[in-house]
């Protein structure tokens, strides 16, 4: 049924500094600010229904964004790093089968979760070493380590992990785009050793094939691919899949334009028996994402074998229903909608360039 007409439409630039800390560092992208085009849709409903969205980008992107979005075609994202969201914040529950046990397993446990938030590439070996100490004692069982800058580096990372999270705690790597085909198998038959799952993003990921190849040669070392990140569309999947190019797929709630593309992938990941771990992080990422995955659990993969979300701990406090960890999992949200509405206040002070902490920043910077 349709409700009340569209009366206003903004389009909002905001940015994070996360650069400062080294945040979201990695092989490829070496100082991002984590920023959306954050996008509001009014209509005049009397119950004052709204629809809100979000593009992520590393900063710079948001302006791309921001005059597509302001063109109204939100959901086609082809340049790095940027995903788009949009989606009705009034929506009730989604309207699918559910299958009641695991629905109640996921009220009570809730989703396994990964940490990337220890260890990004431009980390110091001591921050490196203290994050996950501390993630040990929350809870945390498996990590994710940025990868693919420098061999020498990532040994010494790697092993700084294992020696913190011992030899039975999981360990995933995320090169994010950074090799060629046969350097990626060179590279990770040096890290090796390390034991990790799974090598994700080792190339270019419009490479189908190279990701193919790359797959194949890793399969005696016990190492699996995982990509999806920057796909932005079934049919790429579709294609990673029937050419056995991965061993874990990972959607992204935003790069993947609609909701319903998303719901695609999720069936022709079943079909081809292949686990989901979805990418998450960012800016929302993850309070997008983690109705995705539980949906997949309930209703369509019904297993969490080698299944996890990932999980960036950072910038959920900007949001209006951030998501809830509790023992490494992501809990359930509870709230009608799809957790995409950002906090008035920090929207103000973080956009860019006239938000307060923006004034601020660049006021710095030219002194
Ligand atoms: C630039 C970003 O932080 C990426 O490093 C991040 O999304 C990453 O690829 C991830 O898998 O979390
Ligand atoms: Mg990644």
């Amino acid at each position: 049924m349709v409700r009340g007409r569209i009366s206003r439409l903004s389009v909002r630039d905001v940015r994070f500094p996360t650069s400062l800390g080294g945040h979201g560092s990695d092989a490829m992208h070496t100082d991002p600010d984590y920023s959306a085009a954050y996008v509001v849709i009014e209509t005049d409903a009397e119950d004052g229904l709204k629809g809100c969205g979000i593009t992520f980008t590393l900063g710079k992107g948001t302006e791309v964004d921001w005059s597509r979005e302001g063109c109204g075609a939100p959901g086609d994202s082809s340049h790095p790093k940027c995903s788009v969201g949009l989606v009705g914040q009034a929506g009730g529950k989604a309207c699918l089968e559910v299958t009641r046990g695991h629905e109640e397993q996921m009220l009570a446990q809730g989703y396994p979760a990964y940490t990337t938030s220890c260890a990004w590439l431009g980390y110091s070996d001591d921050t490196l070493k203290q994050l996950c100490t501390q993630a040990l004692k929350d809870g945390w069982t498996r990590f994710k380590v940025k990868v693919g800058a420098d061999l020498q580096d990532d040994e010494r990372r790697c092993q700084l992990i294992r020696d913190v999270i011992g030899p039975e705690k999981t360990l995933m790597m995320d090169a994010n785009q950074r090799w060629d085909v046969p350097e990626a198998v060179e590279w990770m038959s040096k890290l090796a050793k390390f034991k990790p799952l799974w090598i994700e993003e080792p190339t270019s990921p419009d490479d189908i094939l190279g990701h193919a190849t790359i797959s194949k040669a890793l399969v005696p070392l016990g190492i699996g691919v995982a990509t999806g990140e920057q796909c932005h569309n079934r049919v790429i999947f579709k294609q990673l899949l029937q050419v056995k190019a991965l061993q874990f797929l990972q959607i992204d709630s935003c790069r993947l334009g609609s909701i319903n593309e998303n719901l695609s992938v999720l069936l022709m990941a079943k079909k081809f028996e292949i686990p989901v771990c979805p990418h998450a992080g960012g800016v929302g990422l993850c309070e997008l994402v983690q109705h995705l995955i539980i949906f997949d659990y309930v209703s369509v993969s019904a297993s969490l074998k080698n299944r996890m979300c990932e999980y960036v701990d950072h910038l959920h406090e900007h949001f209006k229903y951030p998501v809830v960890i509790q023992r490494a999992s992501y809990m359930p949200p509870k709230d009608a909608g799809y957790s995409t509405e950002m906090k008035e206040e920090s929207v103000k002070k973080h956009q860019y360039p006239d938000g307060e902490v923006w004034k601020k920043l660049l006021a710095a910077q030219e002194n």
